[in-house]
């Protein structure tokens, strides 16, 4: 396998005692852009997690191929991140850059510049010194994005990154994901938004039933994958594009 590849091989989970999903083999690719969709709690976000080791297989193996833990950058859902945390807008995206620190966790003049660049980026630079439970939805979906740039990681995951924004900061973010695919990212996102994956992503893993289907977005997410994974509703799916 070429180096970078995140491989999984008859990969299963289990929680609670009960299987998320079961058998999954595939591969993402390195520098490939992969959706990964499916219904609430088709066992989207355990998969991410499951890659970055946080949950653990019940059967199978994933195998990171020359992939160490500072080579990924996570975006996790901001709904399960606790705000009440007193940290500022600027620390907590310094934090995305946790393993370029000291040893006593100090950043450099450099770092903190470019955490200021980070937060211009996504149109954050004026809430730099607030504190991060003062920021409204939107603004603290975006700080999440200045964080993952922080970690100018060579794989980047991302779980509903798009939840809260407004469609043209969407449109803007969409796109600076698209630049870390072209710089020979990988790229993993959890999308709900199926417009939104046929357009940008070539590749996508839709959950379904305890099962992944795997491959190219044309040939996978079809009238009747979709019918089955969203258990007869429809998801975001506009007319023009069926
Ligand atoms: N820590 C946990 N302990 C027990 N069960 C869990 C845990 N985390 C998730 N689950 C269960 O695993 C299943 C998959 O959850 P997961 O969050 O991965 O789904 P999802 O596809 O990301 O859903 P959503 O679209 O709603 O975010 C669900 O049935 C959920 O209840």
């Amino acid at each position: 396998m070429i180096q970078g590849t995140i491989g999984l091989d008859n990969a299963g989970v289990v929680l609670n005692g009960a299987p998320v999903w079961q058998h999954v083999t595939g591969h993402f690719a390195a520098g490939s852009m992969t959706a990964i969709a499916g219904a609430n709690g088709a066992g989207k976000s355990t998969l991410l997690r499951a890659i970055l080791g946080e949950v653990p297989l019940a059967a199978g193996t994933i195998t990171l191929d020359g992939l160490h833990p500072r080579d990924f950058g996570y975006l996790p859902q901001a709904r399960k991140i606790d705000r009440a945390f007193p940290i500022s807008v600027a620390d907590m995206v310094l934090g995305g850059a946790w393993h370029r620190m000291g040893a006593f966790g100090g950043a450099t003049r450099a770092l903190r510049q470019r955490a200021a660049d980070a937060l211009d980026r996504v149109k954050l630079g004026q809430q730099a010194g607030r504190m991060i439970d003062a920021l409204s939805a939107g603004q603290f979906q975006r700080l999440l994005f200045a964080r993952l740039l922080m970690t100018d990681a060579r794989v980047m995951m991302l779980d509903e990154p798009f939840t809260a924004l407004d469609a043209p900061t969407t449109q803007d973010l969409l796109g600076l994901v698209c630049e870390w695919h072209e710089q020979g990212r990988t790229i993993i996102a959890v999308l709900h938004d199926m417009h939104q994956i046929r357009r940008c992503f070539p590749h996508v893993v839709l959950l379904s039933g305890g099962r992944a289907v795997w491959g190219e977005t044309a040939r996978i997410l079809t009238p009747a994958t979709l019918r089955q994974a969203y258990d007869g509703m429809q998801p975001r799916w506009p007319d023009t594009d069926a």
